[in-house]
């Protein structure tokens, strides 16, 4: 039986003791339920927002038969019986403009692609391929042999079929899937609301950019970081500046953030020194579900919940708040919106380095940066600083690699899970 671990209450544990990864997400999925309200928005604004309804296609895409390209529509049995393949252009078919009649028989059309196939023609040719002559005022075109009936024609219902399903409630709608709505006519989706998540950084040394520093001082850099992040899935963000680090400063603004909002994103304060005020303030107004992982960087994350309010305390380090930011709170804002609890895609690529000795019992996230090693078989390097204070690690990654609670060493060449952050829309172009 696995071993029960108590509720983590203190910083100076050891890892074996503190939250695993998978422990943190079980606690996490079990714990979110999504938020009811829905909204009817138009197509224009539906990008990123979640599909709280399935919509399936209510037509055929496409509608009818059309050319695939600019050239020749015949009738491939006419064409084969033609012997020299030398058709009567008798119409002109432009896409829009559709063949009021059928064609005549024995002649092929001019067409264009995706103009509407005409009654009498189920073949059309390349016009790079025809050869086209005037004879005696009227226009002829040479069709190649060796032409598969069908050829070049798109089926009506070939990319959806009526009735099929469409888009999946629960789906984060990618420009692809409103461009497949938008092509069954439908112009509104049913989406969940936007959740409305408040962003709180707190420490009395951090200032916004644009005043001078005082002594001590650091920008709060993580805001911009976690506000891009957020922001990204589609929700609401309002910023509650900076806290002081003064507990009844931090129980105050929490509690009044916690009753218009789904979700309160704090960085900073974290741990358990005197000065960090945010565990001591969820324990005071709500309920806390967990703290102190056994993972790094990123060990003080915390969740829990103050009313129908989440809270998921970052730690301060920005690498720490970026590893957080993406590994449990993107998924929980996904979940709460009403989509899927996601974990990221974990591809296997050999490492272009060693680590002679590594911790056991937490999971280590290092900055990767792809390469390219002798033989032009992709590796990953790892940056070579580790600090979790380093942004330039976050901008030269090119995503994070993980390596697991029972490793204890990892020697070159061995393949490692590498966590994109082109999955996440943050790769460098
Ligand atoms: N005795 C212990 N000390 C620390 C522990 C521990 O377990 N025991 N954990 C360390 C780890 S791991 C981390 S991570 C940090 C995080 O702690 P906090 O979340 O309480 O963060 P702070 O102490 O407020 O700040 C840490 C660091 O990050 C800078 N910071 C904070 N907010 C921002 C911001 N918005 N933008 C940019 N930089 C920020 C802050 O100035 C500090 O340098 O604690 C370790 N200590
Ligand atoms: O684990 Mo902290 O989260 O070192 O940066």
């Amino acid at each position: 039986m696995a071993p029960t671990r108590r509720l983590l209450d203190d910083c100076f544990l050891h890892d074996r003791d503190r939250l695993r990864h998978a422990e943190a997400l079980a606690i996490l999925r079990e714990r979110i339920v999504p938020v009811a309200g829905q909204e009817s928005v138009a197509l224009g604004e539906a990008h990123a927002r979640i599909l709280a309804r399935s919509v399936a296609a209510s037509q055929n895409v496409p509608l009818a038969d059309n050319s695939a390209v600019d050239g020749y529509a015949f009738l491939h049995e006419r064409y084969l019986s033609a012997g020299d393949g030398l058709l009567p252009v008798s119409a002109r078919i432009a896409a829009g403009h559709p063949l009021e009649a059928p064609l005549a028989a024995g002649s092929a059309a001019r067409i264009f692609t995706g103009a509407l196939m005409p009654e009498g023609a189920d073949t059309v040719a390349m016009q790079e391929d025809c050869e086209v002559t005037e004879r005696d005022g009227r226009t002829f075109v040479h069709i190649p042999p060796g032409l598969k009936p069908g050829a070049n024609r798109r089926r009506a219902g070939e990319d959806l079929k009526a009735g099929e399903m469409l888009v999946a409630a629960g789906t984060r709608l990618r420009p692809q899937d409103i461009a497949a709505i938008a092509s069954t006519g439908a112009d509104r989706v049913e989406v969940f609301r936007k959740l409305r998540v408040a962003l709180v950084s707190s420490g009395d040394e951090l200032r916004r950019p644009g005043v001078p520093l005082p002594a001590g001082g650091v920008y709060d850099s993580n805001h911009f970081l976690l506000s891009g992040l957020v922001a990204a899935s589609g929700v609401e963000v309002s910023d509650l500046g900076i806290l002081p680090d003064r507990a009844e400063a931090v129980q105050a603004a929490l509690s009044a953030a916690a009753l218009t909002h789904d979700v309160i994103v704090t960085t900073g304060g974290a741990s358990r020194g005197e000065e960090d005020h945010f565990v001591s303030a969820i324990d005071e107004l709500g309920s806390r579900h967990m703290w102190q992982l056994a993972i790094k960087p990123g060990r003080p994350m915390n969740f829990g919940r103050i009313g129908d309010c989440v809270t998921l305390g970052l730690p301060g380090n920005p690498v720490a708040a970026m590893v957080c930011g993406l590994l449990y709170v993107l998924p929980v804002l996904s979940a709460l919106g009403g989509g899927a609890f996601f974990e990221p895609v974990r591809y296997q690529i050999p490492a272009a380095f060693s680590v002679p000795k590594k911790k056991p019992d937490r999971r280590e996230f290092y900055r990767g940066i792809l390469d390219r090693d002798a033989d032009g078989r992709t590796v990953v390097r790892k940056f070579a600083r580790d600090g979790s204070g380093l942004i330039t690690s976050l901008r030269e990654a090119d995503g994070l690699i993980e390596i697991p609670e029972e490793a204890t060493s990892i020697v070159e060449g061995q393949p490692v899970d590498f966590i994109s952050f082109g999955d996440y829309g943050l790769a460098a172009r």
